[in-house]
Protein backbone atom coordinates (compact mmCIF):
# COMPACT_ATOMS: atom_id res chain seq x y z
CA UNK A 1 0.00 0.00 0.00
CA UNK A 2 0.95 3.58 -0.59
CA UNK A 3 2.24 6.24 2.52
CA UNK A 4 -0.92 8.07 1.42
CA UNK A 5 -3.29 8.19 5.08
CA UNK A 6 -6.34 6.70 3.96
CA UNK A 7 -9.19 8.96 4.28
CA UNK A 8 -12.73 8.44 4.75
CA UNK A 9 -15.16 11.28 4.88
CA UNK A 10 -19.18 10.82 5.90
CA UNK A 11 -21.44 13.30 4.37
CA UNK A 12 -24.73 13.70 5.80
CA UNK A 13 -26.31 16.05 2.99
CA UNK A 14 -29.30 17.77 4.12
CA UNK A 15 -30.18 15.01 6.79
CA UNK A 16 -30.45 14.63 10.93
CA UNK A 17 -31.03 16.72 13.74
CA UNK A 18 -29.16 17.22 17.27
CA UNK A 19 -30.35 13.61 18.40
CA UNK A 20 -29.16 11.85 15.51
CA UNK A 21 -25.79 13.60 15.54
CA UNK A 22 -25.99 12.53 19.19
CA UNK A 23 -26.14 9.05 17.88
CA UNK A 24 -23.60 9.44 15.45
CA UNK A 25 -20.77 10.91 18.07
CA UNK A 26 -21.84 7.62 19.72
CA UNK A 27 -21.35 5.21 17.42
CA UNK A 28 -17.83 6.82 16.15
CA UNK A 29 -16.85 6.98 20.09
CA UNK A 30 -17.62 3.57 20.51
CA UNK A 31 -15.82 2.57 17.19
CA UNK A 32 -13.20 1.15 17.59
CA UNK A 33 -12.07 3.36 14.77
CA UNK A 34 -8.71 2.23 13.00
CA UNK A 35 -6.16 4.66 14.02
CA UNK A 36 -4.77 5.33 10.45
CA UNK A 37 -7.95 6.33 9.00
CA UNK A 38 -8.58 9.91 8.80
CA UNK A 39 -12.04 10.84 9.64
CA UNK A 40 -13.99 13.68 8.71
CA UNK A 41 -17.82 14.13 9.04
CA UNK A 42 -20.33 16.91 7.55
CA UNK A 43 -23.08 17.75 8.82
CA UNK A 44 -25.56 20.82 7.86
CA UNK A 45 -24.23 24.26 8.38
CA UNK A 46 -26.79 24.84 11.25
CA UNK A 47 -25.20 21.59 13.16
CA UNK A 48 -21.48 22.95 12.43
CA UNK A 49 -21.04 24.02 15.75
CA UNK A 50 -23.18 21.48 17.24
CA UNK A 51 -20.98 18.38 15.31
CA UNK A 52 -17.75 19.93 16.30
CA UNK A 53 -18.84 20.07 20.05
CA UNK A 54 -20.04 16.93 20.33
CA UNK A 55 -17.71 14.34 17.91
CA UNK A 56 -14.16 13.32 18.99
CA UNK A 57 -11.68 15.63 18.52
CA UNK A 58 -9.79 13.80 16.65
CA UNK A 59 -12.58 13.29 14.08
CA UNK A 60 -12.27 16.45 11.34
CA UNK A 61 -15.71 18.47 10.52
CA UNK A 62 -16.36 19.69 7.36
CA UNK A 63 -18.67 21.84 5.80
CA UNK A 64 -20.35 20.72 2.62
CA UNK A 65 -19.87 24.26 0.84
CA UNK A 66 -18.99 27.85 1.36
CA UNK A 67 -19.00 30.55 -0.93
CA UNK A 68 -16.32 32.55 -2.48
CA UNK A 69 -15.55 35.24 -0.26
CA UNK A 70 -15.75 36.14 3.39
CA UNK A 71 -18.56 38.03 3.94
CA UNK A 72 -21.49 40.63 1.81
CA UNK A 73 -24.79 40.31 0.57
CA UNK A 74 -25.04 36.34 -0.22
CA UNK A 75 -28.16 35.79 1.68
CA UNK A 76 -28.18 32.16 2.35
CA UNK A 77 -24.58 31.17 2.32
CA UNK A 78 -21.83 31.21 4.37
CA UNK A 79 -18.08 31.58 4.48
CA UNK A 80 -14.78 29.54 5.32
CA UNK A 81 -14.33 32.24 8.20
CA UNK A 82 -17.79 31.43 9.87
CA UNK A 83 -16.98 27.68 9.43
CA UNK A 84 -13.32 28.16 10.88
CA UNK A 85 -15.17 30.66 13.98
CA UNK A 86 -16.67 27.05 15.05
CA UNK A 87 -13.83 25.53 14.82
CA UNK A 88 -14.28 23.39 11.80
CA UNK A 89 -11.39 23.34 8.97
CA UNK A 90 -12.69 21.13 6.36
CA UNK A 91 -15.18 22.32 3.20
CA UNK A 92 -16.46 19.80 0.35
CA UNK A 93 -16.58 22.01 -2.71
CA UNK A 94 -18.48 20.79 -6.17
CA UNK A 95 -20.37 17.67 -5.12
CA UNK A 96 -22.36 17.22 -8.09
CA UNK A 97 -25.57 18.30 -5.89
CA UNK A 98 -23.93 21.66 -6.21
CA UNK A 99 -23.14 21.60 -9.54
CA UNK A 100 -26.60 19.66 -11.04
CA UNK A 101 -29.20 21.05 -8.28
CA UNK A 102 -27.93 24.43 -7.65
CA UNK A 103 -25.92 25.29 -10.59
CA UNK A 104 -22.53 25.95 -9.69
CA UNK A 105 -20.17 25.88 -12.60
CA UNK A 106 -16.79 24.99 -12.84
CA UNK A 107 -14.96 28.41 -12.50
CA UNK A 108 -17.46 28.47 -9.46
CA UNK A 109 -15.99 26.08 -7.66
CA UNK A 110 -12.67 27.04 -8.66
CA UNK A 111 -13.22 30.20 -7.52
CA UNK A 112 -14.24 28.82 -3.82
CA UNK A 113 -11.22 26.51 -4.07
CA UNK A 114 -8.97 29.26 -4.05
CA UNK A 115 -10.63 30.95 -1.09
CA UNK A 116 -11.28 28.38 1.05
CA UNK A 117 -7.36 27.60 0.85
CA UNK A 118 -6.47 30.96 1.47
CA UNK A 119 -8.30 30.87 4.37
CA UNK A 120 -6.38 27.86 5.34
CA UNK A 121 -9.37 25.84 5.13
CA UNK A 122 -9.08 22.21 3.90
CA UNK A 123 -10.79 21.18 0.83
CA UNK A 124 -12.52 17.63 -0.27
CA UNK A 125 -13.01 18.96 -4.10
CA UNK A 126 -15.57 16.81 -6.07
CA UNK A 127 -15.74 15.74 -9.24
CA UNK A 128 -17.58 13.40 -11.37
CA UNK A 129 -19.49 11.87 -14.55
CA UNK A 130 -23.36 11.87 -15.16
CA UNK A 131 -24.24 8.37 -16.62
CA UNK A 132 -24.81 9.72 -20.27
CA UNK A 133 -21.32 11.03 -20.33
CA UNK A 134 -20.10 7.77 -19.54
CA UNK A 135 -21.98 5.89 -22.09
CA UNK A 136 -20.82 8.62 -24.25
CA UNK A 137 -17.42 7.62 -23.45
CA UNK A 138 -17.05 11.18 -22.20
CA UNK A 139 -16.17 9.97 -18.48
CA UNK A 140 -12.00 10.97 -18.36
CA UNK A 141 -12.89 14.30 -20.44
CA UNK A 142 -15.38 15.12 -18.13
CA UNK A 143 -13.57 14.01 -15.17
CA UNK A 144 -10.25 15.94 -16.93
CA UNK A 145 -12.46 19.00 -17.30
CA UNK A 146 -13.82 19.45 -13.88
CA UNK A 147 -9.88 18.82 -12.32
CA UNK A 148 -8.61 21.56 -14.61
CA UNK A 149 -10.64 23.88 -12.78
CA UNK A 150 -10.12 23.29 -9.20
CA UNK A 151 -6.09 22.68 -9.35
CA UNK A 152 -5.42 25.88 -11.16
CA UNK A 153 -6.51 27.48 -8.10
CA UNK A 154 -4.25 25.79 -5.83
CA UNK A 155 -0.64 25.99 -5.14
CA UNK A 156 2.11 23.88 -4.17
CA UNK A 157 2.11 24.86 -0.43
CA UNK A 158 -1.70 24.30 -0.82
CA UNK A 159 -2.04 20.63 -1.89
CA UNK A 160 -1.53 18.86 1.30
CA UNK A 161 -4.58 20.51 2.14
CA UNK A 162 -6.27 19.06 -0.79
CA UNK A 163 -8.61 15.68 -1.15
CA UNK A 164 -9.78 14.64 -4.48
CA UNK A 165 -13.36 13.28 -4.12
CA UNK A 166 -14.24 10.93 -7.72
CA UNK A 167 -18.03 10.55 -7.36
CA UNK A 168 -19.99 9.10 -10.15
CA UNK A 169 -23.27 10.61 -10.14
CA UNK A 170 -24.53 7.83 -11.74
CA UNK A 171 -23.70 5.72 -8.26
CA UNK A 172 -24.75 8.12 -5.78
CA UNK A 173 -27.81 7.33 -3.66
CA UNK A 174 -28.35 4.88 -6.64
CA UNK A 175 -27.60 1.40 -4.78
CA UNK A 176 -25.13 1.18 -7.77
CA UNK A 177 -21.47 1.56 -6.86
CA UNK A 178 -18.95 1.92 -9.54
CA UNK A 179 -17.32 -1.89 -9.39
CA UNK A 180 -13.36 -1.56 -7.89
CA UNK A 181 -11.93 -1.60 -11.09
CA UNK A 182 -14.37 1.03 -12.45
CA UNK A 183 -12.97 2.94 -10.19
CA UNK A 184 -9.63 2.20 -9.94
CA UNK A 185 -9.36 2.66 -13.62
CA UNK A 186 -10.72 6.57 -13.08
CA UNK A 187 -8.20 6.86 -10.01
CA UNK A 188 -5.35 5.73 -11.99
CA UNK A 189 -5.78 7.82 -15.04
CA UNK A 190 -6.73 10.72 -12.47
CA UNK A 191 -3.38 10.62 -10.80
CA UNK A 192 -1.41 9.89 -13.89
CA UNK A 193 -3.09 13.43 -15.26
CA UNK A 194 -1.95 14.86 -12.54
CA UNK A 195 1.72 13.83 -12.64
CA UNK A 196 2.14 15.46 -16.33
CA UNK A 197 -0.40 18.34 -15.44
CA UNK A 198 0.85 19.41 -12.01
CA UNK A 199 3.95 17.33 -10.45
CA UNK A 200 4.54 13.47 -10.06
CA UNK A 201 5.02 14.56 -6.17
CA UNK A 202 1.68 15.82 -5.98
CA UNK A 203 0.24 12.93 -7.66
CA UNK A 204 1.76 10.35 -5.51
CA UNK A 205 0.91 12.14 -2.37
CA UNK A 206 -2.88 13.23 -3.04
CA UNK A 207 -5.37 11.18 -2.04
CA UNK A 208 -8.15 10.41 -4.57
CA UNK A 209 -11.31 9.05 -2.42
CA UNK A 210 -14.36 7.33 -3.90
CA UNK A 211 -17.94 8.01 -3.70
CA UNK A 212 -21.29 6.47 -4.72
CA UNK A 213 -22.98 3.94 -2.67
CA UNK A 214 -20.27 2.82 -0.61
CA UNK A 215 -21.53 0.63 2.10
CA UNK A 216 -19.61 -2.31 4.62
CA UNK A 217 -20.55 -4.89 1.79
CA UNK A 218 -18.39 -3.39 -0.57
CA UNK A 219 -15.92 -0.90 1.09
CA UNK A 220 -12.92 -3.62 1.43
CA UNK A 221 -12.92 -4.50 -2.24
CA UNK A 222 -12.64 -0.87 -3.26
CA UNK A 223 -10.59 -0.10 -0.59
CA UNK A 224 -8.21 -2.49 -1.32
CA UNK A 225 -7.38 -0.83 -4.83
CA UNK A 226 -3.76 1.26 -5.36
CA UNK A 227 -5.50 4.45 -6.19
CA UNK A 228 -8.63 4.35 -4.20
CA UNK A 229 -7.51 6.25 -0.89
CA UNK A 230 -10.58 6.03 0.68
CA UNK A 231 -14.42 7.26 0.68
CA UNK A 232 -16.68 9.90 0.58
CA UNK A 233 -19.82 7.90 2.15
CA UNK A 234 -23.37 9.45 2.37
CA UNK A 235 -26.20 7.58 3.23
CA UNK A 236 -24.11 4.99 5.15
CA UNK A 237 -22.46 7.75 7.33
CA UNK A 238 -25.63 7.63 9.02
CA UNK A 239 -25.49 4.85 10.77
CA UNK A 240 -23.22 2.67 12.42
CA UNK A 241 -21.79 0.58 9.85
CA UNK A 242 -19.94 3.78 8.77
CA UNK A 243 -17.35 2.63 11.56
CA UNK A 244 -16.71 -0.69 9.13
CA UNK A 245 -16.53 1.30 6.60
CA UNK A 246 -13.55 3.53 8.79
CA UNK A 247 -12.04 0.17 9.00
CA UNK A 248 -12.34 -1.12 5.61
CA UNK A 249 -8.44 -1.41 5.27
CA UNK A 250 -8.02 -3.73 8.21
O1 LIG B 1 -22.71 11.89 -2.41
C1 LIG B 1 -21.99 11.07 -1.87
C2 LIG B 1 -22.28 9.60 -1.90
O2 LIG B 1 -23.59 9.38 -1.43
P1 LIG B 1 -24.09 7.84 -1.24
O3 LIG B 1 -23.02 7.15 -0.43
O4 LIG B 1 -25.39 7.96 -0.52
O5 LIG B 1 -24.20 7.27 -2.64
N1 LIG B 1 -20.92 11.48 -1.19
O6 LIG B 1 -20.60 12.81 -1.14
Amino acid sequence: MTNRKFFVGGNWKMNGNKQSIDGIADFLKTGPLDPNTEVVVSPPACYLGYTRQKVDPKIGVAAQNCYKVSSGAFTGDISADMIKDLGCEWVILGHSERRNVFGESDQLIGEKTKYALSKGMKVIACIGEKLEEREAGKTEEVVFRQTQAIIENITADQWPNVVLAYEPVWAIGTGKTATPEQAQEVHEKLRAWLAERVSKEVAASVRIIYGGSVNAGNCKDLGAKPDIDGFLVGGASLKPDFVQIVNARQ
